[in-house]
């Protein structure tokens, strides 16, 4: 647990959460615009249905306007809730301008339960992952839970097609990164695509 490389991690972690929590608020604003513009057009969502997503906390790049262009859209929208009954997993839910929101003991907030309207992971089209740092080869630092790498450890072999979304300053040249890491096949920033392919990442 305290190897080198975990504390390496965990002051990686610490730096670029503090990084992207000092964006201004109209930085943030400007920021999840452009992101929220970029998104839609980008064929893989374009040409999905059902897409999972998050809702924002600790400075990551605000994820609401994406979700009211997605709905606009006619798309469904997802969001992770931490699996009661196995709390190292995530289920999707349905997330409608009706859902009501309930705080999990983590500050996150999630739609109350109604397990008529989670979709299983496979049969998401996109998940759209949050992040804390991304580099140049397409891996991914998270928060800390291997909520997602668990989740993604898989992806390839199914469907559902996984996309980083981050600030600018959330990418970093070269991740120290452990056997686990999952690496992404696309992030998406405000200025930039950033696009791998499947034998690269
Ligand atoms: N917005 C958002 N939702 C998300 C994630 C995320 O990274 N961002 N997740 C990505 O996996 C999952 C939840 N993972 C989480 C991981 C850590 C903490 C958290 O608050 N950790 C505390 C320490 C808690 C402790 O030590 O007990 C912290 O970091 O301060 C919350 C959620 C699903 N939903
Ligand atoms: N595929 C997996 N199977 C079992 N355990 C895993 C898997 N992936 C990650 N873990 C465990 O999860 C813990 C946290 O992993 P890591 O530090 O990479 O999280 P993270 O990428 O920051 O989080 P997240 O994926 O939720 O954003 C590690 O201790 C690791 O052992």
């Amino acid at each position: 647990m305290d190897s080198p490389l975990h504390q390496q991690r965990q002051s990686l972690r610490q730096h670029m959460r503090r990084l992207r929590r000092s964006l201004s608020e109209s930085q943030q604003f400007q920021a999840s615009q452009q992101l929220a513009e970029h998104a839609i057009l980008y064929s893989a969502i374009e040409q999905s249905q059902r897409i999972a997503l998050f809702l924002s906390m600790d400075g990551e790049i605000n994820t609401r306007p994406l979700i009211a262009r997605l709905w606009h859209l006619g798309k469904s929208v997802y969001l992770p809730r931490i699996d009661p009954l196995q709390p190292t997993s995530l289920l999707f839910q349905r997330f409608t301008p009706q859902t009501s929101l309930v705080k999990h003991r983590s500050g996150m907030l999630e739609p109350e339960e109604n397990t008529d309207e989670c979709c299983p992971f496979t049969e998401l089209d996109v998940i759209i992952v949050p992040l804390v740092a991304f580099d140049s080869a397409g891996q991914r630092l998270g928060m800390g839970g291997g909520f997602y790498d668990r989740l993604l450890a898989d992806w390839q072999k199914t469907s559902v097609f996984p996309i980083g979304i981050a600030h600018n300053c959330q990418h970093q040249e070269a991740l120290p990164i452990e056997p686990w890491d999952i690496p992404l096949p696309a992030v998406i920033t405000p200025n930039k695509l950033w696009q791998w392919s499947s034998k690269e990442a």
